[in-house]
C-alpha cells in the first residue's frame, strides 16, 4: 500500500512546465488523501486559468503509476496568486491592454479577455481608460446607464456578464468632445483607480487609448501595473506601432506579458475558409523579436463585430466560435505569464 511519503516523493518529480520546479517545492500540493487504493490530491495552481492543467494532471498520473494505486483523482484549486503588495486595495493585478495603432481591436480584446478570465473563476473588473474613444459601455450593453456612488462617495462600477465595468462613457454625455489636459487627465485616472469601489478583484483589465500618450504614463505612475499586453494586426504598419507600444511598457518598467494578434485571418462564415487579409504571422514574429509570449491569433469574424455592437461580446454571444476559443486561450496564456512574473522577477 502506498504511503503519503511515497506520494509526495513521486510528486517531487512532477515539474510545473513553465516554472521548471517541482509541484511540492512550489507549495502547490495542498492535500493528499489516501484511502484504500485510492489517492485524492488537491493541487493549487498559480492561477485557475492555467493553460497547462491537462499536462500537469497527465504528468501526475504518470509519476504515481509505479505506486500501484487503483485510482488517482486530481482536483485543481486555489485562486489567483497575488503580488506581495496589492496595486489597489482589494485588487490583485492591474493589467493594461495597449495597441500602437487605433482600430486593431484593442477594446474588443480587453472585453473578451476580461470575460474569459471571469469564466475561469476569477473576479474581474474592466476599466475603460480609452478616454478619447470609450467603447466598453457599448460593448457591454451599458450605454446610457448612470453611475451611482456608495455611502463613502466612491463610484460604483456597473456590472454586465459578471464583469465590473467602468467607462468614461458613463460619466461624460455621449457625443461630447473631450479635451483633456495633462493634469485633469492624471486626476481622472487617479479617480478611476482610487475613488472607485472595485471591491475584491483578481484582475483589473485596463483598456488604454491607442498609442503611447499621457494616459499610459499616468497609469504607470499612479499604480503598480502587473503587466501589459500589446494588441496588433498582422499588418506591417500595425506591427511597427505595436513595437512602439511595447517599448513604452519597457520605459515605464511594466512587464510586457505578451503580444496578441487580432484580425489574423477572415473566417468565411459559410465555408470556414481562411483568408489572410493583413498578412500572416506578423504578431508571432513580433513576440519572438521582443522575446515575450505570443498570446495567439484571433480571427476576423462577423459575429465579433456584431457582438461588440450589440452589447454581447463574442464570449457571451457565441462561446464556441473560433474567435471566442482564441480569446479563451489567450486569457490562459496571459494568466500563466502573469503568475510567472510573481515567481521570476523581471530581468
Ligand atoms: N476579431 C474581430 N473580428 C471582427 N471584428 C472585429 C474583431 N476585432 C475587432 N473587431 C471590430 O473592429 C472594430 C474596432 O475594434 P475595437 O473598437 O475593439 O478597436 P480598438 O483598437 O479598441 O479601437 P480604438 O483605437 O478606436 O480604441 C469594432 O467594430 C470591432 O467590433
Amino acid at each position: 500500500m502506498a504511503t503519503e511519503e511515497q506520494v509526495y516523493a513521486a510528486l517531487r518529480t512532477v515539474m510545473d512546465p513553465e516554472l521548471g520546479r517541482d509541484l511540492v517545492s512550489l507549495g502547490m500540493v495542498k492535500e493528499v488523501h489516501l484511502q484504500g487504493g485510492r489517492a485524492e490530491l488537491l493541487i493549487e495552481l498559480t492561477t485557475p486559468a492555467c493553460p497547462l492543467k491537462g499536462q500537469i494532471e497527465a504528468d501526475i498520473q504518470r509519476a504515481l503509476l509505479p505506486l500501484g494505486l487503483e485510482e488517482v483523482r486530481v482536483r485543481f484549486g486555489g485562486g489567483v496568486r497575488a503580488p506581495q503588495q496589492y496595486p489597489i486595495p482589494g485588487v490583485k493585478h492591474v493589467v493594461a491592454v495597449a495597441s500602437g495603432k487605433g482600430g486593431v481591436g484593442k477594446s474588443t480584446v480587453a472585453a473578451n479577455l476580461a470575460l474569459a478570465l471571469k469564466e475561469e473563476g476569477a473576479r474581474v473588473g474592466l476599466l475603460d481608460a480609452d478616454i478619447y474613444g470609450p467603447s466598453q459601455a457599448k460593448m457591454f450593453g451599458l450605454e446610457g446607464q448612470k453611475l451611482k456612488v456608495d455611502q463613502d462617495k466612491r463610484i460604483l462600477p456597473l456590472e454586465a456578464h459578471g464583469v465590473k465595468v467602468l467607462s468614461i462613457a458613463n460619466i461624460v454625455p455621449p457625443g461630447q468632445a473631450m479635451v483633456w489636459r495633462g493634469p485633469i487627465l492624471h486626476g481622472t485616472i487617479r479617480q478611476f483607480l482610487e475613488d472607485v469601489a472595485w471591491g475584491e478583484l483578481d484582475y483589473l483589465i485596463v483598456d488604454l487609448p491607442p498609442g503611447t500618450g499621457d494616459v499610459q504614463l499616468s497609469l504607470a505612475q499612479l499604480t503598480k501595473l502587473s503587466g501589459g499586453i500589446v494588441v496588433t494586426t498582422p499588418q506591417a504598419v500595425a506591427l511597427i506601432d505595436a513595437e512602439r507600444a511595447a517599448d513604452m511598457f519597457k520605459k515605464v518598467q511594466v512587464p510586457l506579458l505578451g503580444v496578441l494578434e487580432n484580425m489574423s485571418y477572415f473566417l468565411c462564415p459559410s465555408c470556414g475558409a481562411r483568408t489572410f487579409l493583413f498578412g500572416e504571422g506578423g504578431g508571432r514574429r513580433l513576440a519572438e523579436k521582443l522575446r515575450v509570449r505570443f498570446l495567439g491569433e484571433v480571427p476576423l469574424e462577423v459575429a465579433v463585430r456584431e457582438g461588440g455592437d450589440e452589447g454581447m461580446p463574442i464570449l457571451v454571444r457565441d462561446p464556441e466560435s473560433p474567435a471566442a476559443q482564441a480569446f479563451r486561450q489567450a486569457a490562459r496564456e496571459l494568466a500563466a505569464e502573469l503568475s510567472l512574473t510573481l515567481f521570476l522577477p523581471m530581468a
